[in-house]
């Protein structure tokens, strides 16, 4: 039997982890999507096979949920190399990132997620290991103290982030391969739900899976949690196949926005609205009336608002859209709908 979970998926039970582990693509070919940027990964990891070098360093920007991890393990995959996994955050002594470093085997993949987070102290540390795979290690202490320099095997730095625009200059200069992901299409999402609902093992109609996709704010990860939330409505409300009418009703029941906006979103339209008469208002004006920060605004909300036509950028500031004002029940200039 299925325990129901939580439906806002927020809280992820270990039997959730496992099932966001079996649902990530292993394999260029598992991947949809982002054809771009796979395109030239596959050319640069074929030729590093090739020449039995490492790759180059390598890095993923973009929003939440497009695939950045996935990417990184699937590179170490087709690299048939190893890879070891970290975080800015974590790693806070440039001796926890010497400990990493040194145990690296040739080839192998170090993947540091939220790579803007990184120390000062530990990013310098990290700038001479990435050009010429060679760190200074301090042994001994008081006056014995001495430094010795190691060399370290060819590896490739894979790093992660949302927040480009927060990454130093010299720190962004140190890759060879920058990839920036984008937001998929209903099309793509339809079957990346279509190909999860199948490792899942619940049947699901063409339409069903058009209709998540659709709500998904364009991103595998919402995409891949609302089909198991409609699955669980599915096996609990109906007879554990997913069509369109098990579909919309579980949508509904979970309160998924048309759109699939989400809350920060909403409230970015109607700050903008309400406080701002509809824009144009400058981005640090607008962060401090939602409580945000600019950037993240910038790197995580604003791109998906500005592709689904909500927002327009004009050289004074943003303006939210007829679509945003009609999405929010809204009309222009009027009180109508304000209260909620
Ligand atoms: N192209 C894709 N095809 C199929 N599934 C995908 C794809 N991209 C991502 N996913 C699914 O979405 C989930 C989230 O992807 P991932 O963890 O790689 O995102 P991320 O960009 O690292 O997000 P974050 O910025 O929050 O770390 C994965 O578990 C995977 O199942
Ligand atoms: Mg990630």
């Amino acid at each position: 039997m299925n325990e129901y979970l939580d439906p806002t998926g927020e809280q992820f039970s270990p039997d959730e982890v496992d099932i966001e582990k079996a649902l990530r693509p292993l394999s260029f070919d598992d991947f949809t999507g982002q054809d771009q940027v796979l395109e030239n990964l596959k050319v640069f990891v074929e030729a590093a096979n090739l020449r039995g070098d490492a790759l180059d360093h390598t890095l993923f920007h973009g929003p939440p949920g497009l695939g950045k991890t996935t990417l990184a393990h699937i590179l170490a995959s087709e690299l048939d190399a190893g890879i070891k996994v970290t975080s800015g955050p974590v790693l806070d002594k440039p001796g926890d990132l010497a400990g990493l470093l040194t145990n690296l085997e040739d080839r192998d993949v170090l993947f540091i997620d939220e790579i803007h987070r990184l120390s000062p102290i530990v990013e310098e540390y990290l700038y001479s290991a990435m050009e010429d795979f060679r760190i200074d290690i301090m042994i001994e202490s008081g006056p014995n103290a001495r430094t010795v320099q190691i060399n370290l095997n060819q590896f490739t730095l894979v790093g992660a982030t949302t927040r480009s625009g927060l990454l130093t200059a010299p720190m962004r200069a140190r890759f060879g391969i920058s990839s920036r992901l984008q937001y998929y299409t209903t099309e793509l999402l339809a079957d990346i739900v279509q190909r999860s609902s199948s490792i899942l093992k619940v049947p699901i109609s063409m339409e069903a899976a058009i209709e998540i996709a659709g709500r998904s704010r364009g991103t595998p990860r919402i995409a891949n949690a609302l089909l198991r939330r409609v699955r669980d409505f599915a096996q609990i409300k109906g007879n554990g196949k997913i069509d369109i009418e098990i579909a919309k009703y579980g949508l509904k029941a979970l309160n998924v926005d048309a759109h699939g906006l989400d809350e920060m979103d909403n409230k970015i339209l109607s700050t903008i609205i309400d406080k701002f008469k509809g824009g144009p208002v400058g981005i640090t004006t607008l962060a401090t009336a939602v409580s945000e920060n600019a950037e993240t605004i910038e790197e995580v909300y604003e791109p998906f608002l500005i592709q689904q036509g909500f927002i327009i950028r004009t050289p004074r500031g943003r303006e939210v859209t007829e679509l945003a004002y009609k999405h929010l029940g809204r009309v222009k200039g009027g009180m109508q709908g304000g209260l909620f």
